[in-house]
């Protein structure tokens, strides 16, 4: 499968790298720094990747993230799925009024998703593909001192599950994958917790990159991970009002109307 890694040069993205790699996967992985891309690529290579390559850049250039996926696209002659990982570093502290770091953390977190999701549902579309969006609890419930972060993950979960009704409805065979994380081992992630978050010990990111994975490719529509989490997204009654809701909607007068690019 050719796939494409956003955020690999650590965390949860880089072993997402690696367990592809070991599956025998063609890699686009990508990230900020340069340095680190190429010891995550030579390491997939290492472990069985068909191939490796690396694109560097920010996702706050929404320029860079369309070029990300066709020049990915080019390398590797297709693709079959688009792995959405990367964040911009967390600052836990109170909303003090700085409207452009929202913005910010909103160009990365989620309109870079959103720029790459629609360069690549053309390719993805030709191979019946798979979109996978790392996300999180905190896309699910609130918490304090990540008001930036949460609005991007819940922002992230109004679009992908909007996105996935629309496929289903155009009969369009492309799968997505809404992965709902709580907290997980990454170097970055427990460096920001600590002396804030006290008694909750950390998932492994390597269990964690499997499970995403796994999710991806069986087409799941979310995952959780850890499965203890399953019961704080539970919300039966958003899942019944969306199905009542759908019913009230004329379908075959929206499909033969409306043209899915
Ligand atoms: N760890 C946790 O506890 C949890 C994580 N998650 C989710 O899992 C995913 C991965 O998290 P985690 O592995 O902890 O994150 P990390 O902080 O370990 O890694 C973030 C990645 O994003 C890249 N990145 C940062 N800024 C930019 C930018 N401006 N442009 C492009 N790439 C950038 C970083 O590389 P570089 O700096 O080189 O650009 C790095 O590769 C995220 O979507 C996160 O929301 C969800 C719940 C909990
Ligand atoms: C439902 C409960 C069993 C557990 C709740 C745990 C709460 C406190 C956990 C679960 C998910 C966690 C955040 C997250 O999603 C990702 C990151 C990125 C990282 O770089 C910095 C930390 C941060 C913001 C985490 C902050 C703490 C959160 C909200």
């Amino acid at each position: 499968k050719r796939v494409i890694v956003t955020g690999a040069s650590t965390g949860i993205g880089e072993q997402i790298a690696y367990h592809l790699a070991r599956m025998g996967a063609h890699l686009v992985v990508t990230a900020r720094t340069e340095a680190k891309l190429k010891k995550v690529i030579s390491e997939c290579l290492k472990l069985g990747a068909a191939s490796a390559h690396f694109i560097p850049g920010t996702m706050e250039d929404l320029v860079f993230a369309e070029q990300v996926v066709t020049k990915a696209g080019k390398l590797m002659g297709g693709l079959d799925m688009l792995i959405l990982n990367h964040i911009a570093p967390v600052n836990l502290r109170f909303f003090n009024g700085d409207v452009a770091s929202i913005r910010k953390v909103m160009d990365i977190n989620f309109f870079s998703y959103i720029t790459m999701t629609s360069a690549a549902l053309p390719m993805l579309k030709v191979t019946n593909g798979s979109i996978v969006v790392v996300s999180s609890i905190a896309g699910k419930l609130i918490t304090p001192l990540i008001a930036d972060y949460s609005a991007a993950k819940f922002a992230l979960d109004g679009f992908y599950s909007s996105l996935q009704k629309e496929l289903q409805l155009m009969n369009v065979n492309i799968s997505i994958t809404l992965c709902i994380l709580g907290f997980i081992n990454t170097d970055s992630a427990v460096k920001s917790l600590s002396g804030i978050v006290e008694n909750i010990t950390p998932s492994p990111k390597e269990e964690c990159a499997v499970e995403i994975i796994k999710g991806g490719a069986l087409r799941q529509k979310v995952i959780a991970y850890p499965s203890s989490i399953y019961i704080s997204m539970w919300n039966p009654i958003r899942t019944i009002q969306e199905y009542f809701i759908l019913l009230t909607y004329n379908i075959d007068n929206i499909t033969r109307n409306q043209q899915f690019s």
